[in-house]
């Protein structure tokens, strides 16, 4: 059976058995749309009847309750948006053969495409995962994807712009945390394409687990829903609109001002889903530790300083660093 979900769930009427979650994993219970997920229009930083202020203190408290908002009118454009999610359907939709000969987890590659990325011991998640590292830009572009056509530009094109975008949220948050967040934490970008086929038992089946990003910031493009957040005991879910992109904190950004915001995918029966995750992170040598402007008696830091990569290494390796590099666990 090919890794890829994508070559073979349309064939199949029942969800194979490595698929079905255990229990107390499954997104079995009633899930509504939250209705007071934070929605910001950055146009309002260009007009001059909304006070910047204002804007700045929206981004922070979304920022603060939530970690995690919609932003609309952010200048990216709607043709590049679209452009860039149909390359990626043109792509998962590839035959199993083009799609098997791109498999790979070799870490050498710049692009890797991955039939399933988080694997729970034997039970595997609904859907299937391209990354591809773009910032600092690949010297080696000639090794991304040749196909489909138009791969290589469209993904430098979107990568550059969102990377644009990035640089305005996190000159908003860090203005209304009154911190210059150095340009360091802002190096490395990836683009991650997930992609959750039409699942036959949607109940029994996960798309992406419950997690936190370990990175600074994530940009996400959605058009169907599946995206759920963690908020007070419960799960809430996230309302796709039109050609936003909804802002993820990530663990790098949160210590005792900002939140993580955990948040998981489901999958539906209707239709396929694609999302398209921006990852922005500091570099793998980068020390990263908490504000020293922001820590005092009542704010006081959570985390040791160490190296983003320690930070990594240990995330993809299960290890919960955001437990064990805290202040409680120097060795
Ligand atoms: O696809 C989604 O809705 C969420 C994806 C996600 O959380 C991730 O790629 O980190
Ligand atoms: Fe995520």
């Amino acid at each position: 059976m090919s890794n890829f979900v994508s070559s073979w769930a349309k064939h199949i009427v029942t969800l194979p058995e490595n698929y079905v979650m255990p229990p107390d994993k499954r997104p079995n219970e009633h899930v509504s749309i939250g209705n007071n997920i934070p929605v910001i229009d950055l146009a309002k930083a260009s007009s001059s009847t909304i006070n910047h202020a204002e804007l700045v203190q929206e981004v922070l408290k979304a920022s603060q309750e939530f970690g995690l908002f919609q932003i609309i009118n952010h200048g990216v454009s709607e043709k590049l948006m679209d452009d860039v999610m149909d390359l990626f359907k043109e792509l998962f939709d590839m035959s199993v053969e083009m799609k098997d000969k791109l498999f790979s987890e070799d870490s050498n590659k710049s692009c890797k495409v991955f039939g399933n990325r988080y694997i729970n011991g034997e039970i595997r998640y609904w859907r299937d995962l391209l990354i591809q590292p773009v910032f600092p830009i690949q010297e080696d572009t000639q090794h991304w994807l040749e196909n489909p056509a138009r791969y290589r530009e469209l993904v430098e094109t979107y990568s550059t712009e969102v990377r644009k975008l990035c640089t305005t949220i996190v000159e908003l948050i860090g203005e209304g945390l009154g911190v210059e967040l150095g340009e360091e934490m802002i190096k490395d970008q990836a683009l991650g394409a997930n992609y959750y086929p039409t699942c036959p038992d949607p109940s029994s089946a996960m798309g992406s687990p419950p997690h936190c990003d370990p990175n600074i910031i994530t940009f996400l493009q959605q058009q169907v829903y599946g995206l759920q957040i963690f908020k007070d005991g419960h799960w809430i879910g996230v309302q796709p609109l039109p050609y936003a992109f909804v802002v993820i904190i990530g663990y790098q950004m949160s210590n005792n001002k900002l939140v993580a915001c955990e948040h998981r995918a489901v999958t539906n029966s209707e239709s396929g889903r694609i999302t398209l995750g921006t990852f922005v992170s500091p570099a793998g040598d980068c020390v990263v530790e908490p504000a020293k402007a922001l820590v005092n008696g009542d704010s006081p830091a959570l985390y040791r300083a160490f190296k983003y990569e320690e930070f990594m290494n240990d995330f993809m390796a299960g290890k919960e660093p955001h437990k064990t590099l805290t202040l409680d666990n120097i060795s």
